[in-house]
């Protein structure tokens, strides 16, 4: 799914006046009449107070109308206009005298501090005061009228955006952001609903199609894509009925460390559920015996180091070598793992100690292959890149990044995203059960797995992670999110790969039971 900037969605917007042969007032009452049904849906003629915090372009004109038609069915409905410009919007003015035609009143103008109404803890709030077009600090009253409205911890529904979130570029003043509970947002969702600093304003999301027009959307291209089940599924390779395993790659995991050699073993069993054909691990030798007993069906090339790896001279006979689970920091280390990179030409995915180590000699970042793919936390990403200001900044220091190394780099968190050069993927799956060890070598593994199997890396990337995530999400029906453990990652990645073609209609209670049916 798209992610638009404000510029496109004004763009998308004109296109269909211009085509449907419709004008921004027939658009507004299209949005307005989606926001109402939504709403009516909910509260089913329900009398709660409903407050309304309208502005004064065309966002404050989505909310009158919103009111309006709320009014028409008899809800009790209370309309303020944050005056916070002269500068009123065609759209808007129409929608305020309709307003009063309606009510018989018009809607309370509030211009300062004084004037703020108390909000009944029992009132439905609905921020329309600002949406796409914000593009400066909100004056300090307004700032005010926001923690008034958050203080209040009413439900609150954002229209479009929560005011004071910017759409394209970062928010400057995170106190100034209304705390929606839920927003209806036109069309498509907005970036920085998926980006740590801000996506807790816009929590739950509902996109609300007002039908802009299909063919600037579906041409205009943009930066920041949504992850969901319908794009994965056109990734997904099919298994030809006379393949081999021979057909499905091989892949060395090289890592693991004294007293790290689990990292190794989840990141191996997940590369094998993920489908490579064949898998071999080179580790320190006071692994062999854990490895070969924990997962038979991985081969191990054992090092003569005991502890650390020291000496990296692998074959050239994988498709891919995933490098960097549990393997270490050591000096020694460091050494072996600059000559390897001098000499090898194999596709790497290189995460946690592999990240460090480049950390610490960024000239190594030099002798990286293309299309590598680099799989940081945001602290692996920040000894790399350095310090960011915010979401954006960390976002453009990772378009840097994955320019300079021509490879694709996996931001993990909450909404993982992608970049490869300057295009983000975010991810739509996943849940907090997945933040416990271990979870970061099973994706190592899976990623590894498909790049052996013939997915280009930044499909593998972002297919790896939304798998990761959808098991993740499988897995927590049965253990809740405090049992999760990165093994059930990969006890339960075969669901993920079936639930991929299964209906969401499936009820819950029958989605991701297989495993406990097959034991
Ligand atoms: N295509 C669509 O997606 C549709 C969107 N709709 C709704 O329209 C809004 C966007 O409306 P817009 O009028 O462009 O912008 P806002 O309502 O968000 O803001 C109004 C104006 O306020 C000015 N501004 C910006 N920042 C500040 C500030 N900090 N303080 C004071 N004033 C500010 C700015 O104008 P200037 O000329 O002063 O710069 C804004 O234009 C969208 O979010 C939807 O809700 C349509 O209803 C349907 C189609
Ligand atoms: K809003």
């Amino acid at each position: 799914m798209k992610l638009f900037s404000a510029k496109q969605l004004k763009e998308a917007d004109q296109a269909t006046e211009k085509n449907e042969g419709i004008t921004s007032i027939d658009l507004m009452e299209r949005a307005a009449g989606q926001a109402f049904e939504w709403i009516d849906a909910q509260l089913k003629g329900q009398q709660v107070p409903i407050y309304i915090f309208c502005g004064i372009g065309n966002n404050g004109g989505d909310g009158l109308a919103l009111g309006r038609l709320l009014l028409n069915k008899k809800y009790d409905v209370h309309s303020f206009v944050v005056n916070y410009s002269e500068n009123r919007s065609k759209c808007f003015l129409i929608n305020y005298d309709r307003y009063k035609n309606t009510s018989k009143e018009w809607p309370k103008l509030l211009k300062s501090v004084d004037d703020f109404p108390d909000i009944p803890a029992n009132a439905l709030v609905v921020d329309a005061i600002f949406g796409i077009g914000l593009n400066r600090p909100l004056d300090q009253w307004v700032k005010q009228l926001v923690i008034h409205i958050n203080q209040s911890k009413t439900f609150t529904i954002a229209i479009d955006v929560p005011s004071g979130m910017f759409v394209d570029s970062a928010t400057p003043d995170l106190e100034a952001v209304i705390e929606a509970s839920v927003t209806l947002t036109f069309q498509a969702p907005k970036l920085p609903f998926f980006l740590p600093e801000t996506a807790r304003f816009s929590n739950s999301i509902q996109v609300l199609n007002i039908g802009l027009d299909g063919n600037y959307l579906a041409e205009t291209p943009t930066k920041a894509k949504l992850i969901t089940k319908p794009d994965v599924q056109k990734m997904y390779q099919p298994r030809d009925k006379f393949s081999h395993k021979g057909t499905f790659g091989h892949a060395l995991i090289v890592g693991g460390s004294y007293g790290k050699m689990g990292a190794v073993t989840l990141a191996v069993k997940a590369c094998l559920r993920a489908g490579a054909g064949k898998t071999t691990t080179y580790i320190p030798e006071s692994g062999y015996t854990i490895l070969q007993t924990a997962v038979p069906e991985a081969m191990v090339i054992a090092a003569q180091e005991s502890k650390h790896l020291v000496d990296f001279s692998v074959s050239n006979e994988y498709e891919a070598i995933a490098i960097g689970v549990g393997l270490g920091t050591d000096v020694k280390t460091m050494k072996g793992f600059k000559k390897f990179l001098e000499t090898n030409k194999t596709q790497l995915v290189l995460d946690a100690d592999a990240l460090n180590l480049l950390a610490q000699d960024k000239e190594l970042l030099k002798l990286l292959p293309k299309n590598c793919v680099l799989t940081p936390h945001p602290g692996e990403l920040e000894r790399l890149v350095g310090k960011w200001k915010n979401d954006f900044d960390k976002l453009k220091k990772t378009v840097s990044l994955s320019k300079s190394i021509d490879g694709v780099v996996v931001i993990k968190g909450a909404y993982t995203i992608t970049v490869y050069h300057d295009q983000y993927y975010i991810n739509s799956t996943g849940n907090p059960g997945m933040a416990t060890a271990g979870s970061g070598d099973v994706l190592t593994g899976i990623i590894t797995g498909l790049i052996v199997q013939g997915y280009d890396v930044l499909t593998a990337a972002v297919f790896g992670v939304y798998l990761h995530g959808s098991t993740g999400d499988l897995a927590a029906q049965q253990t809740g999110y405090n049992s999760l453990i990165a093994g059930d990652l990969i006890d339960f990645l075969g669901d993920g790969f079936i639930h991929l073609f299964r209906s969401d209609n499936v009820p819950q209670e029958t989605a991701g039971n297989n495993r406990k049916n097959s034991n």
